[in-house]
């Protein structure tokens, strides 16, 4: 399933210090043909997205392939990190491959409407489908029926249900579009007629509700705002108290939230209304998407061609999940899934890595850490501090890295923002909301949820504590928030909620650099090994099997196993002695 580099790879020569550095398991993954859906999983910084785009540049590179950068999707979790992975594959030459948001890429609605994270989490549920198909299916049967009689300005029109029906077949046998149809209909209404106004005025009312133009957010609306129609649709699928969460009157504002907008594109794909369809889609964060949204992106997937990146450590929100099934079965697709993980953690420096791997116990229990690959320059620094006293100390760190001229994220929990912000505000620092260019401010104030995927060379996370205990996985959002720096970290808060003995103890022993497999002692039943080859072509793709060998050791057996495996590894290859 993937195709061997050439020695002279431009794609790795195009990579700069990359090329230096690039994992065997990443290099792999990028080429892997598209004829799959390529699930990556990886701690934070193990160069999931890098290695995702990197397959992007490569797959329509490709002459081969034929895939052009039009025919590309990536989706992430928000503006921000859409705005990097443009600016990723942008810089990289690669510029026309659509970049979006989860919610971008879905009907645009008025929204900001408040919403429990129980109404989140059931509007998230795959069961809407079959709630809105019926609730559509109900919607036109009422508006196909004939109304044997119409208002016209205070007159009673008569019609002709015969001829009215004569129209509907011929319509429907020709398929003629919508507006041909209510000419056919004015046409052979107004034969014969005394007032032809009158007839015309009533034709135009019939083709309005027989063949209505269908909006989404109008009908989503009249849905939501009308119990009897809920339950209608809900043909016993959904309790009474869950009705009673959807429900809500009509004319409030803000109209929708977040949630409603899967709701919306699955009521336009049953009305008939299909979104831009692309060749391969690539879906970043995945760990964290509804049902709803999943459907919403496979939608947009012409063959079920995908490459889906995560990491279970960091789901959170209200559909945390730990189980990647959970994730695939809304993404469904007629190609093999191919899974791989990612163990070399790239951007978070040991030092930092050391403390957030503390919250991992409790956070993720089953997910093995990534190894990290370096030094940063300081040990995180701790901050205990009064309320009275946090945002002073927040915005001094800031203030300094950005003179420094390093980008900065005030990683910030709800109950301390308006602080925070009115703290910016009068020291008159430049700072924004997303992360910025080069050109754009240094600082940028982020919750914990909207840092996702996003990297700083500083980041200072405010009041950990309030992290963890504002959010059913806290601690996940808490792992997030610490694992987004390349080089600083602050921690500031409540002296009871910091890791109290950290930088007084030694340095641990830093993770031996991969080469785990040259570590066990060669099995004995190999044949004379022989010397590494001169041919380069064979070099590389000896080091590739070494590297991929070491990733799955690493990745499913302790140390001592691994001379174990590796034995019955040449026990299964062995040629047989008959
Ligand atoms: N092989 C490599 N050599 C050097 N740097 C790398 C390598 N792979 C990735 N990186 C760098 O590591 C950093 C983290 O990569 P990336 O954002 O892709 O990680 P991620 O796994 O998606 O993280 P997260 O889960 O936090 O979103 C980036 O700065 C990236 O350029």
């Amino acid at each position: 399933m993937t195709r061997p580099a050439a020695p002279e790879d431009p794609l790795l020569a195009q990579a700069g210090d990359w090329s230096a550095t690039i994992g065997a398991a990443q290099d792999e993954l990028i080429r892997t043909a598209p004829e799959c859906v390529l699930v990556i999983q990886g701690g934070p910084g193990t160069g999931k997205t890098d290695t995702a785009l990197r397959r992007v540049a490569w797959l329509i590179s490709e002459p081969d392939l034929a895939l052009s950068a039009s025919g590309v999707l990536v989706v992430g979790p928000s503006h921000a990190f859409a705005r990097r992975t443009r600016a990723r594959l942008d810089g990289w030459g690669h510029e026309g491959v659509a970049h979006s948001s989860i919610d971008g890429l879905l009907p645009k609605a008025v929204t900001g409407r408040p919403e429990a994270p129980h109404v989140i989490r059931l509007k998230g549920e795959a069961r809407m489908a079959g709630l809105l198909q019926r609730a559509i299916e109900k919607h036109r049967a009422r508006e196909r029926a004939i109304p044997p009689v119409l208002m016209i300005r205070g007159r009673v029109v008569q019609l002709d249900p015969a001829t009215i029906e004569r129209v509907i077949t011929t319509a429907k046998a020709s398929e003629a579009p919508a507006g041909d149809r209510r000419r056919l209909l004015r046409a052979a209404l107004v034969a014969g007629t005394q007032d032809p106004r009158l007839i015309l005025e009533a034709a135009d009312m019939l083709a309005d509700r027989l063949w209505p133009e269908f909006e989404a957010t109008t009908f989503l609306s009249e849905l939501f705002g009308s119990r009897l129609r809920l339950t209608a649709a809900a043909e016993g699928e959904f309790t009474d108290r869950e009705i009673d969460a959807l429900f809500r009157m009509t004319g409030e504002e803000p109209p929708f939230s977040e949630a409603d907008l899967p709701l919306l594109d699955e009521a336009e794909h049953v009305s008939g209304v299909e979104p831009q369809t692309y060749a391969h889609v690539v879906v970043d964060e995945a760990q964290d998407l509804s049902p709803m949204q999943l459907r919403a992106i496979s939608r947009r997937s012409a063959n079920g061609s995908l490459t889906v990146i995560g990491d279970m450590a960091q789901s959170t929100g209200p559909w945390a999940r730990d189980d990647w099934h959970d994730v695939l079965a809304h993404l469904p697709s007629e190609m093999p899934h191919v899974h791989r993980e990612l163990h070399f953690g790239y951007r978070i420096p040991r030092q930092i890595f050391d403390l957030a791997a503390e919250l991992l116990p409790t956070a993720a229990p089953t997910v093995q850490p990534p190894t990290t690959v370096r030094e940063g320059p300081a040990d995180p620094v701790i901050a205990p501090v009064e309320p009275a006293g946090r945002a002073a100390v927040v915005v001094t760190a800031a203030a300094d890295h950005a003179a420094d001229g390093r980008s900065v994220a005030v990683i910030c929990p709800a109950r301390c923002r308006d602080e925070i912000e009115a703290a910016l505000r009068a020291e008159e620092l430049s700072w924004g909301t997303a992360p910025g260019d080069e050109r754009g401010p240094a600082i940028t104030l982020l919750s914990p949820h909207e840092a996702k995927g996003l990297e700083f060379d500083a980041a200072i996370v405010v009041e950990p504590g309030f992290i963890v205990d504002d959010d059913p996985r806290g601690h996940r959002l808490l792992y997030t928030a610490l694992t987004r720096a390349t080089g600083h970290l602050h921690l500031v808060g409540a002296p009871e909620d910091l890791p109290a003995d950290f930088g007084t103890q030694p340095d641990a022993e830093p993770e031996a650099e991969p080469a785990p497999v040259s570590a066990p002692p060669a099995p004995p039943v190999v044949p004379e090994a022989l010397p590494m080859p001169d041919d380069p072509v064979l070099r590389e793709r000896i080091d590739m099997v070494a590297h991929n060998m070491a990733e799955t050791l690493l990745a499913n057996l302790t140390p001592e196993l691994w001379p174990v495996a590796l034995d019955r590894l040449i026990e299964l290859i062995s040629p047989d002695p008959e």
